[in-house]
């Protein structure tokens, strides 16, 4: 059903978004809080406020050029719905002032290619620069525009519950429309967005949301039966649950976090999933005696590190404009940090998993790069080897999945493994 267009609608949206733009929280917190504040707004009227203020984030600079000077909340809502919707002067007359109608037709008019690079790409100057290190000018383009489109809903399949196939089945009969992922040989692509949270087949724990590139990050693990594994950053657990269920609840896989409020998270997932041998560790730091404890211990490790997040600017297009060059430096310090402390887990002859959903090569290739010059007893496994044994045809050393060429969110991983 489609929301009904009324200037109190639009105040709403309004009132989101002046939120939103404080950059204090990140903007999926602050608009469930506002929703949950506002109760009376429906369905279709949540999306509608959901759906413009997220296309002011991700679109915020060329917006903003468009906007000439009108730069307050409302004209950058009227330029939003104009611009990434489409809507005429007739459909905004709801809500447009008379005095706004050549305003908003000289915006709607200006050429996207007469906008600075960085500008027209909906990116930060210093994102841009940096991306202009890794990308020809005319690939951040691609990369940008489909950065800038709302991610695909993914499922990984349960293979402790189900199987893919025996999944799209039920799906099927659920009449929920969705085909094989083309990556991941555990993962569904719905055609919709239907909402999942009380649908019998997740409560039963057939499956999670997760997009297919993270899928990946977790198969190349290639954790097996019996083995203890370490997912050091298990945050709430979206890797630690395919980890379980490629061991077959078997073995011990210890899920570390420093937040309490994730590894909470992390429960009523691990009930619905079926698996029994994960054993979730709240840590102070990388250092905490419970990690020293497992010392030359584990058969795998995965490193999920903190990052930038920037892979993921299609669910959360704020965070390209709430980081910085000091941001990414503090998080490299920590990557470099979590990745030693980590690698002093792994047992000889066992593996130790990189892993970021940033884009970026210093938080990715350039942690890997300096790790293995300081640790001679680490060596890069090629990432097509060990996707070529999941049945995942990858070429390259490293993974590096881009929304623009493999439809799936930016991710980075890298596998090592430590010298028998
Ligand atoms: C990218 S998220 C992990 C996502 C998770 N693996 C998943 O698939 O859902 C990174 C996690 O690292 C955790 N973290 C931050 N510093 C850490 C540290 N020093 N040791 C372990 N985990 C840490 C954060 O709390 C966060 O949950």
């Amino acid at each position: 059903m489609k929301a009904r267009f009324t200037p109190a609608l639009f105040a709403h949206a309004e009132a989101v978004l002046g939120q939103l733009l404080r950059f204090d929280h990140p903007a999926d917190a602050i608009v469930s809080r506002y929703f949950r504040e506002h109760r009376q707004l429906g369905h279709a009227d949540r999306a509608f406020v959901a759906e413009t203020v997220f296309a002011v984030l991700r679109r915020g600079r060329s917006l903003e050029a468009r906007c000439a000077g009108r730069l307050t909340d409302r004209h950058r809502l009227l330029v939003a719905l104009a611009i990434t919707r489409g809507w005429s002067l007739r459909e905004l007359a709801p809500v447009l002032n008379a005095n706004e109608e050549g305003w908003l037709a000289a915006a709607k008019s200006m050429a996207e290619a007469d906008m600075p690079p960085a500008v027209r790409c909906d990116l930060p100057d210093w994102l841009y620069e940096r991306l202009l290190t890794q990308y020809s000018a005319d690939e951040i383009i691609e990369l940008a525009e489909a950065l800038n489109r709302p991610a695909p809903l993914d499922l990984r399949a349960n293979t402790l519950k189900t199987s893919r196939d025996a999944l799209l089945e039920q799906l099927a009969a659920a009449d929920i429309a969705a085909v094989p992922g083309q990556l991941s040989p555990l993962s569904i692509r719905l055609r919709d967005k239907p909402a999942l949270a009380k649908h019998p087949l997740f409560l039963g724990g057939l499956f999670e949301v997760q997009d297919e590139g993270s899928q990946l990050l977790g198969l190349v693990v290639e954790a097996k039966r019996g083995e203890m594994v370490v997912d050091f950053c298990a945050g709430a657990g979206g890797k630690t649950l395919l980890l379980g269920a490629q061991m077959r609840n078997t073995g011990r896989l210890y899920a570390f976090d420093v937040s309490d409020k994730r590894l909470t998270n992390l429960k009523p997932r691990l009930a619905r999933s079926g698996l029994s041998n994960v054993h979730p560790v709240r840590i102070e730091h990388e250092r905490d005696t419970r990690v020293k404890r497992l010392a030359g211990k584990a058969d795998r490790v995965l490193v999920d590190a903190p990052c930038s997040g920037l892979g993921t600017l299609r669910r959360n297009p704020d965070l390209k404009w709430r980081q910085g060059e000091e941001s990414i430096a503090e998080l490299t310090a920590k990557q470099t940090a979590i990745l030693d402390a980590a690698a002093t887990l792994v047992r000889p002859g066992g593996r130790l998993v990189y892993a970021t959903c940033s884009l970026l090569t210093a938080e990715n290739e350039a942690i890997v790069d300096s790790f293995l010059a300081r640790h001679p007893d680490f060596a890069l496994l090629p990432v097509s080897t060990v996707l070529e044994r999941q049945g995942v045809a990858f070429a390259g050393d490293m993974l590096r999945l881009l929304p623009h060429r493999h439809d799936t969110d930016g991710f980075f991983a890298a596998v090592l493994e430590r010298k028998a």
